[in-house]
């Protein structure tokens, strides 16, 4: 074995979530903070374009999760309280959200770089097929270089289906892409040992590793009324990300060139670190979490590819298809002799997939009326039994 000792969970992150809270996007709920978001945004665009000069060759693949909607939605209405009602809530979420797209949008133009506005609800990521589509959207918008730009969509979902903290939903997004990092920037320098509005004698914590109980008892609640997490929700978050093989920062979002300089190994903040790495995270999950609902059987030619030439599965090389399966659902992957070559995510049902064995990716739309990926298992989903 070579690979003994773990890579720097900072600089050797290509692909990262950027989390940023509602106090830092809306500047304390006084109104979105123009220079801050163009700060994020030119840094975002740095490590999106790769600039060797400042020791940032290699291009990262970014994706942000911005909170403020709520806040600056109650801005914009002159609200000065927080409504209770639910309605109101989502109507303010709905009012802000433009001034927050339009915000991103101006500023990463201004940088030169596209960008996206994605907004989920739980049940997006909780649904298997749902889950595929976001992450082959989110996928496809960083292959063309797209910066995503995600909240969560609480004008549509009611208080029993939120994912409810953007804490949270920067760490789903970060299982769903499965990235190396997630960096939530917040109105602390990090995670402290208590509260650092509460207790004065609290000191910043350097690193830990993610999960570690210990944090969660360090962690209050929210410090202002903007917030919606607070500390413990990041630690959560971190653990949860955790579990996909990310690491997470946690950092002050008004610290100069955070974004760089993290991405550049430099420590900055808590760093959380995922105490299992990507592709055994990924295993793990593949091999204990799920039962297996069906089976493909490829050729010779196909097992060959998957066992050496770490292919993917296309739907050229199958020969047969076992049990009944949707989209999403993890199928065991059997060469001719019935024995198990790895498992995977089907891109297809069953149904679907019957009718493209040996059938060549490019007659798939005309085969079924549309087409999701050439890839019946891809690569990035497939996990070879050992
Ligand atoms: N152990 C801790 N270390 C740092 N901050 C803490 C801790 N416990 C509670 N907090 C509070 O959490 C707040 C950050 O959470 P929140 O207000 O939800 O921010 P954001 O909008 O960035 O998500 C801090 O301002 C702080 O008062
Ligand atoms: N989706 C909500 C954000 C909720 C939230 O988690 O806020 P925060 O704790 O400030 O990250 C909004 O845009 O208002």
């Amino acid at each position: 074995m070579t690979h003994h000792h773990l890579a720097d969970p900072l600089a050797s992150a290509r692909r990262i979530v950027v989390k940023v809270g509602s106090s830092l996007v809306t500047n304390e709920g006084r109104g979105l903070d123009e220079a801050a978001i163009g700060e994020w945004c030119r840094q975002l665009a740095v490590l999106s374009r790769g600039d060797a000069a400042t020791g940032l060759g290699e291009r990262r693949e970014v994706i942000m999760v911005s909170s403020g909607a709520i806040a600056e939605g109650m801005k914009r209405l002159g609200w000065a309280k927080r409504p209770h009602e639910v309605n109101e809530l989502q109507a303010a979420a709905a009012v802000g959200q433009m001034g927050l797209a339009q915000m991103y949008e101006t500023k990463l133009r201004e940088q030169g770089l596209r960008s996206a506005q994605v907004l989920l609800t739980h049940a997006d990521l909780a649904d298997r097929e749902r889950y595929l589509n976001a992450r082959s959207t989110l996928l496809t918008l960083l292959q063309y270089q797209v910066l995503p730009v995600i909240n969560e969509n609480d004008t549509v979902v009611t208080d029993e289906i939120k994912v409810g903290d953007n804490d949270t939903l920067g760490a789903l997004v970060a299982n769903l892409v499965e990235a190396d990092l997630l960096v939530i920037l917040t109105d602390q320098r990090g995670l402290y040992t208590a509260d650092p509005r509460k207790d004065p004698a609290a000191e910043l914590v350097g690193e830990a590793r993610a999960g570690d109980l210990a944090l969660e008892r360090m962690a209050g609640g929210a410090g202002s009324s903007i917030g919606k997490g607070g500390m413990l929700t990041k630690i959560v978050a971190a653990k949860r990300a955790a579990g996909s093989g990310a690491s997470t920062v946690i950092a002050w979002g008004r610290e100069p060139d955070a974004l760089l300089r993290l991405a550049r190994g430099e420590r900055i903040g808590t760093l959380l670190v995922a105490p299992t790495q990507k592709t055994q995270a990924r295993k793990q999950w593949m091999m204990d979490h799920l039962q297996l609902r069906g089976a493909v059987v490829v050729d010779e030619g196909a097992a060959s590819k998957l066992r050496g030439a770490g292919k993917s599965l296309l739907p050229i090389g199958m020969t047969q298809v076992q049990g009944v399966f949707s989209r999403g659902d993890v199928i065991a992957v059997r060469d001719i002799t019935g024995s198990e070559i790895g498992r995977g995510l089907a891109n297809y049902s069953s149904a679907e997939a019957r009718l493209l064995c040996r059938k060549p990716s490019n007659e798939i739309a005309q085969l079924l009326g549309y087409s999701a990926e050439p890839e019946m298992v891809h690569r990035d989903n497939l996990v070879l039994t050992r």
